[in-house]
């Protein structure tokens, strides 16, 4: 579960986020909406432990990432949180497999198991054709469902997206939300999604409304 409660965040004089609470509970969807400027990246790197909050508390599965040292923030984001961004930042010196299974090797596991993991994760996606070769030729929607794949193999269950379809076209944007449903579903994972899209806003379970620095729950 994801709980954000009485968030707030000042940077110098502008208040960025304020007064801002609401949770995603597990097996949902939840879309994080707002204009331009009204915090949503900055709500998503609070939860990451990119961002500090000023005031309140941001729980993922009960862990307040901000208490954490930076090596355990790190490890938090490794082990325990789906992180998905607009880019879907692949390294091009590693084929698409040893980019999903990247997490893993750095936490320890078995090269051979990582790997196997991470074909798993690559055929859920529909990339499995993908595992041996570079990102420096994928399309864009190719890139950001292997980017997916290496989210959701994470163990740990929470996913949060900040604008995962805003460089898609429609159907890869579709695929990108159809994936982050069904893995909600089946998971158990608690999602939240940054985003500016309609379509995406249309399939989420709830929506939070960060206009003019107060968080509307519908
Ligand atoms: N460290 C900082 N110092 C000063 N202002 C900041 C800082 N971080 C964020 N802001 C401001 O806070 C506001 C919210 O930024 P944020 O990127 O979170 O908004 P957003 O809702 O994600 O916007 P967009 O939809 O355009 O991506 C912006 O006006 C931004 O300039």
């Amino acid at each position: 579960m994801i709980q954000v409660r009485s968030l707030g965040v000042v940077r110098g004089d502008v208040t960025v986020l304020a007064e801002t609470s609401f949770e995603v509970p597990d097996g949902t969807v939840t879309a994080l909406v707002g204009p331009s400027g009204s915090g949503k990246s900055t709500l998503v790197r609070c939860l990451a432990g990119l961002a500090a909050p000023t005031t309140g508390t941001v729980l993922v599965d009960g862990v307040d990432v901000a208490r954490l040292g930076a090596a355990a923030q790190a490890a938090f984001r490794r082990d325990m949180l789906g992180l998905v961004f607009q880019d879907p930042e692949l390294l091009d010196e590693l084929t698409a497999a040893e980019n999903v299974a990247l997490p893993r090797l750095v936490a320890g596991a078995p090269r051979r198991t990582a790997l196997e993991a991470a074909r798993a994760a690559l055929a859920v996606v529909g990339c499995e054709h993908l595992a041996g070769l570079r990102p420096g030729t994928f399309s864009r929607g190719e890139a950001q469902r292997v980017a997916l794949a290496r989210a959701l193999a994470t163990p740990g269950r929470s996913v949060v997206a900040d604008e995962p379809t805003a460089s898609l076209d429609r159907t890869n944007g579709r695929l990108v939300v159809d994936l982050l449903v069904r893995h909600a579903r089946e998971h158990g994972a608690a999602t939240l999604v940054a985003t500016h899209d309609p379509e995406v806003v249309e399939r989420c379970d709830a929506v939070v409304d960060l206009r003019a620095g107060a968080a509307v729950v519908g």
